[in-house]
């Protein structure tokens, strides 16, 4: 008593209400409690809940939570900190509860973070608002509607080559050439001089002030954060961002006042449609291409939409606002800044590690090129739709690479109500739920050999049986991505210009890579690769090394009869560069060893020589060598 009455009245007062808050919070939230204290995650502690675990760099906390996560075999673990309770997944059969339902659609507190950037765009809005924005969206981005992008798709792929003809053989951190490039596709013509780039940079640096921000509790209140540097920065930054939309919009606008109806305004009919490219869209879908899309699932993306509803997203959005009732100027501008963050890094992201792996698994690159060359010969022409149907090798790659390196590596949904989930779990109303896409398609159960990077992951025979949301690069569900259909097509074409043109190398390997769990996944020492134009990489023998030969007799050796034919085909083109340019020591020493012992060689040269007699006598210069 008497230490008590030596204590300041404040202190008593302080120490009072604190205790009373706690015993009413115990009391107010017991069922909420009792179940997250079912839940399993690491150690809680009184006040400071979970923040202990909090690293000093976002790479460190990466790690530390992927190496955290094999302690849960059931797939789920929760961290707290006060009254926020945060549940991770990533057991396929619990994801489908949350992301298949069209009741758990709301997204979680952390996206309010979001709000000043991108309004009550897309990917931050709920309820009725998000419903009737997606109903309006979704049609702009089906596959037909996408056709019209081609040509841009094309020209800008074009452009991109032009600027890395420029670094032939030097290293280059290939994420900047393919963030410019991604953003300039979204501009189009209305972008001034330089306005990708400074587009890209500001939107790299506010993902990385948001999510620093979403790691430091004491940075949350609004007021507080604007008071810090980092709130000023984030001022700055939205300053560039908003005003290349307005930009953007205003251009369109204009385009429009003088009846320019053409590119992303073009409304296109079905005759158009086939005549210029040759193809049906829906049927290109039914054909097992999944797109990164689990195959077995519908999203609004796959419904039929009318003629009439053919019109691309900026004109659908200048459509609607002209008539007034159904959107605002503010909430266009919210949608176009919307879409141009996830359309520009997300797409980015894929492309560089996408270059950045074939840099170092160059068997793999060699078959994604000889794929091209059998699409397009030599020649540099632009693709049509019909090519990238064509582009089937590619497209696993690009498959496998989301696999590893799913560009958005985490979802994340606020809980309105108690979910039962299929692993028994209960997740309490008020958690945010976050959905962990790295740790899913690592999982063990179902890719075999998860860190190996192997495309044949995706052929049509695996994926039959796989659960459908054990692979969901672009989410799945209601609140499934818009833009998927869109992403596929632009990185298919981007990617067949640079491997029609440059021959990719890297140095580091992908147990090196360091990643970071940004918003958008990165590697923290960037993306540092080398190209050299196919026509130099020829004469210097680069560009069809040993190891594609030894890749391709691996292959011959398990394959059927019509794999043969086309390994066979393939090393007939890889011996003609590999004897007609003097080979490296290192690269001779790989080849002849490995040909004297394996049986299939002689099989492989016998078929050969009845398809190309000229061949046979390459493949005895090569394994004399
Ligand atoms: C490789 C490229 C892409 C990947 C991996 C990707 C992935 C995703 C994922 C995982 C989501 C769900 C996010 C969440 O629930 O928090 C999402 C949503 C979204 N994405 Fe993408 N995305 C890509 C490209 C694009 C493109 C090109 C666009 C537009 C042009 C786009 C527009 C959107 C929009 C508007 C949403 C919000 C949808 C909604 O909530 O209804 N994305 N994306």
């Amino acid at each position: 008593m008497l230490a008590l009455s030596a204590l300041p009245t404040w202190a008593i007062l302080t120490a009072t209400s604190a205790t009373l808050f706690y015993v009413w919070f115990r009391i107010a939230f017991r069922e909420r409690l009792a179940l997250t204290a079912k839940l399993p995650g690491p150690a809680v502690y009184p006040i400071i809940g979970s923040l202990y675990l909090i690293k000093d760099s976002l790479s460190e906390f990466f790690k530390f939570a992927i190496r955290e996560s094999r302690r849960f075999p059931e797939k789920i673990g929760k961290i707290e900190w006060m009254h926020r309770v945060a549940v991770g997944l990533w057991n396929p059969d619990d994801v489908e509860v949350i992301l298949g339902s069209s009741v758990h659609i709301t997204k979680s507190m952390e996206y309010r973070f979001f709000q000043p950037w991108l309004g009550n765009g897309l990917l931050i809005s709920n309820g009725d608002t998000w419903h009737t924005h997606r109903r309006l969206i979704a049609p702009t981005f089906h596959a037909h509607v996408l056709k019209q992008f081609i040509h841009l798709f094309n020209r800008n792929s074009r452009a991109l080559c032009e600027r890395l003809d420029a670094t032939s053989g030097q290293t280059v951190d290939i994420h900047d050439y393919m963030s410019e490039a991604t953003v300039e596709t979204l501009l189009g013509r209305a972008q001034k001089q330089n306005g990708g780039y400074e587009y890209a940079t500001a939107v790299m640096k506010m993902c990385e002030v948001l999510h620093v921000r979403m790691f430091r509790p004491w940075l949350w209140p609004d007021w507080l954060f604007n008071l810090t540097s980092m709130g000023r920065m984030q001022k700055k930054l939205l300053h560039t961002i908003h005003s290349l939309t307005h930009e953007v919009l205003e251009k369109r606008k204009s385009e429009r006042k003088l009846g320019v109806r053409e590119g992303l305004y073009k409304r296109i009919t079905k005759d158009e449609d086939d005549e210029v490219n040759g193809g049906d869209a829906e049927a290109a879908d039914a054909s097992g291409t999944s797109n990164g899309y689990p195959t077995g699932l519908r999203d609004d993306l796959d419904d039929d939409i009318g003629e009439k509803k053919r019109v691309a997203f900026l004109d659908q959005m200048l459509d609607v606002s002209e008539d007034g009732n159904v959107l605002t100027e503010q909430e266009v501008e919210e949608q176009v800044n919307t879409i141009m963050f996830e359309g520009h890094d997300t797409t980015a992201s894929l492309c560089s590690f996408f270059l950045s792996v074939m840099g170092v698994h160059r068997d793999i690159q060699e078959r994604c090129a000889e794929e091209q060359r059998r699409i397009f010969g030599t020649s540099m022409r632009p693709a049509t739709f019909e090519d990238t149907l064509e582009m089937k090798y590619l497209e696993r790659c690009i498959s496998e690479t989301m696999r590893l390196y799913p560009p958005v590596p985490l979802i994340a949904r606020h809980a309105t109500e108690n979910i039962q989930l299929k692993s028994g779990y209960v997740i309490p109303e008020g958690t945010s739920i976050v959905i962990s896409q790295y740790l899913l398609h690592r999982d063990p159960e179902t890719f075999p050999n998860p860190e190996e990077f192997n495309p044949d992951n995706f052929l049509p025979e695996r994926c039959v049986g796989r659960h459908f949301y054990s692979f969901i690069p672009f989410s799945a569900g209601p609140r499934s991505c818009v833009g998927r259909k869109y992403a596929m097509l632009k990185v298919k074409i981007m990617l067949s210009w640079v491997l029609r043109k440059f021959v990719v190398r890297a140095d580091i390997p992908e147990e090196n890579f360091r990643l970071t769990g940004d918003i958008i996944l990165k590697r923290e020492d960037g993306h540092p690769v080398r190209l050299y134009p196919r026509d130099m990489a020829r004469q210097e023998g680069l560009e069809r090394s040993p190891e594609c030969v030894i890749q391709c007799i691996t292959e011959y050796s398990a394959g059927s009869a019509m794999q043969r034919l086309s390994v066979t085909l393939v090393l007939a083109a890889t011996l003609a560069a590999v004897s007609a340019s003097p080979l490296s020591s290192a690269d001779r020493s790989l080849v002849p060893e490995f040909f004297s012992r394996d049986p299939a060689w002689d099989g492989l040269v016998a078929d050969i020589a009845g398809r190309d007699p000229g061949a046979k006598r390459r493949c005895e210069t090569i394994s004399r060598n």
